[in-house]
């Protein structure tokens, strides 16, 4: 296993910025609302810090400041995130018949029931967001989940969202670098991870980190991002598609290949129980729909403007827009730059879900032996 260095941390330098940054909007209802009421100073040095990093290097070799970077990058994208699609930060199975929000519910139930979570358990989400699975889980299992989360802004909100739900006590967010957990060994009966550990520097680090803090006997399960057994690292047009992934993802490690996450969670000494790409499963909507551009799969008037907002039509009508409010002071500078990013993004994801060479959902389930 190659030797991860740690990034040091500093939460009291983090809290200032995002004190600077947020103000008070991580109180506030989210999306817009909240993305209009940036420090627009704070907001253009993140987003000079951020895409500072896309500059003369090449994926793989700049991992070193991974915290950071992905701290940066939320503080950019998490007021779009909920805007665009909520406040469950992750892609799902769906099917006709079933609302948007049915389905990413559906999602994280899954999970749950196929970690057998029961009642009483204390569980660790690795990567929370804002808190949208912890809040599900918890209340679907009957479970105390604790999310870790690097991203202060995200703790805020996901701290504010347990409050208004009544869940203050069955759900909590802690700060911290998953790759340097602050707890115990032993201190968990199961962990998961919905879509996270992909920003991890090195897989097999994190996962042993995972292992750390779960008691033996406890479960671990994930829906990893990784690519395919179809994509071929020696095709220069399946290497760019990795890239927009990467690149609007905020990701800043190469996205592993099955076999290689496979591989990572088996020698960070997990057993596993179960292993499965959910992409593969023959579902009339691909999870990739709402990238797909097929009106077709719309099953409401919402999905309907979702396919032409999310087209290349529509994404380059919203750079036209957050231009234009950057340009007349209401978006925050450097608003355009990260809707530009995320664009990128939305056509990686269509592109590399048709060819079928990405899947978001990956699903591992391992156990700690005795
Ligand atoms: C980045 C990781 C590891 C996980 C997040 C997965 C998804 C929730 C996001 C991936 C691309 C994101 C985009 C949006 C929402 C969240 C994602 C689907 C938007 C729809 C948000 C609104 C913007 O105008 C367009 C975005 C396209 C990409």
């Amino acid at each position: 296993m190659a030797v991860q260095t740690l990034e040091p941390q500093d939460h009291g330098r983090d809290a200032q910025f995002a004190r600077a940054m947020h103000g008070e909007s991580g109180t506030m209802r989210g999306g817009l609302t909240s993305l209009f009421r940036k420090n627009s100073e704070t907001m253009k040095s993140a987003v000079d810090g951020y895409f500072r990093y896309w500059t003369g290097k090449s994926i793989g070799e700049q991992t070193n400041e991974y915290a950071t970077r992905t701290k940066l990058y939320y503080d950019l994208v998490t007021d779009f995130y909920e805007y665009g699609w909520g406040q469950s930060f992750h892609f799902c199975r769906s099917s006709y018949g079933e609302s948007f929000s049915e389905a990413i519910t559906r999602h994280e139930h899954y999970l749950a029931h196929s970690m057998n979570l029961k009642e009483g358990m204390k569980v660790l989400d690795v990567g929370s967001g804002v808190g949208g699975p912890a809040r599900q889980i918890a209340k679907f299992s009957g479970v105390h989940v604790t999310g870790i989360n690097i991203n202060d802004y995200q703790i805020r909100r996901a701290t504010c969202y347990a409050s208004k739900s009544g869940q203050a006590e069955d759900v909590r967010f802690v700060k911290g670098d998953f790759m340097q957990m602050p707890f115990e060994d032993k201190s968990f009966d199961a962990v998961y991870s919905i879509e996270a550990t992909v920003h991890a520097p090195d897989l097999e680090a994190i996962y042993r980190e995972i292992f750390r803090v779960l008691k033996p006997g406890g479960v671990f399960g994930v829906y990893e991002w990784v690519m395919t057994d179809n994509y071929d690292d020696t095709n220069p047009s399946h290497r760019d598609m990795r890239l927009g992934l990467e690149m609007g993802g905020g990701i800043v490690n190469t996205i592993s290949n099955r076999r290689d996450a496979l591989a990572a969670i088996e020698a960070a000494g997990f057993e596993v129980l179960h292993q499965e790409d959910l992409a593969r499963r023959e579902d009339a909507i691909p999870w990739y729909w709402p990238f797909a551009g097929r009106m077709s799969y719309a099953q409401s008037l919402v999905d309907c403007f979702t396919v032409v907002w999310l087209s290349s039509w529509g994404l380059s009508a919203s750079h036209k827009i957050f231009g234009f409010l950057e340009s007349i002071g209401l978006a925050p500078a450097g608003t355009k730059k990260t809707a530009d990013s995320l664009a990128l993004t939305a056509a990686a994801l269509a592109a590399t879900g048709k060819e079928h060479l990405f899947s978001p959902m990956y699903l591992m389930i391992g156990r700690k032996p005795l």
